[in-house]
């Protein structure tokens, strides 16, 4: 995470040591959020939906390699400029995907609750998180498609124990109704722009405790 400025004042001394202009630093942080997990679970869907608020229906067009989008959020007063990477999940680009790792400040990792096998092989994901980004990473599940009621095969508890057992926020989203879409990435960007701009007696920011207020302020869904 590169902070370019502090939010802070500043005095500027004139030449005989007297104040002669006060100026307030606006602060941006720069983060670097990367979006993973199998194809088709809805990594490029749910940056569109976040970044243009709209839902691509269709045909499914796969990514090739990487592609990225930006967003700027404006958290507690202060500007944090998102890079979204959004990778592709077809194993024969998963050596892009490799060098990507490593310079990404948070990861969203997505399954398809209308896909069994995109949820067993969550685990395999974290393993490859594990050896290739940094070590203080922050992850977080997101269960994608939770519209689709009809064809759900993954409950919402079953993505809630698989993310306790890794210590990992969890909550589902939906990129075609855009349940949860908003929430997910401003919980990310919450705990990015703290730990860069966090004052040292100041508490961690507890991202699963807000994302679970959050929801809980709005009922269980928010679009
Ligand atoms: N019902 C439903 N369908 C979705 C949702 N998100 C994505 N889809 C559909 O799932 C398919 C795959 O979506 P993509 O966003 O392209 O998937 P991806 O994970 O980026 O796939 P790769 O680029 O191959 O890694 C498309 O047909 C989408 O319309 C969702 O939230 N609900």
């Amino acid at each position: 995470l590169i902070r370019i400025t502090h939010l802070k004042s500043f005095y500027q001394l004139s030449d005989n040591g007297t104040t002669f202009s006060h100026s307030l630093c606006l602060s941006v942080c720069l983060s670097q959020v990367m979006l993973v997990g199998d194809s088709g679970v809805g990594k490029t869907c749910l940056l569109v939906r976040f970044k243009d608020g709209a839902f691509l229906a269709g045909s499914f067009i796969s990514t090739v390699g990487i592609d990225f989008r930006n967003k700027v959020m404006t958290i507690d007063a202060v500007k944090v400029k998102l890079q979204i990477w959004d990778t592709a999940g077809q194993e024969r680009f998963r050596s892009v995907t490799h060098a990507y790792y490593r310079d990404a400040h948070a990861l969203l990792l997505l399954y398809d609750v209308t896909n069994k096998a995109s949820f067993d092989n969550i685990r395999a994901w974290l393993t490859e998180i594990h050896e290739y980004a940094q070590q203080d990473v922050v992850v977080m599940l997101l269960g994608n498609k939770a519209d689709s009621t009809h064809d759900r095969l993954v409950k919402r508890e079953e993505g809630e124990k698989l993310a306790k057992e890794f210590g990992v926020p969890f909550m589902e989203t939906s990129a075609k109704s855009g349940l949860n879409v908003e929430l997910a990435f401003t919980a990310v960007a919450k705990e990015l722009k703290h730990r860069t701009m966090k004052e040292p007696d100041e508490p961690k920011f507890q991202l699963q405790e807000y994302v679970d207020k959050e929801m809980r302020t709005v009922g269980c869904c928010r679009s």
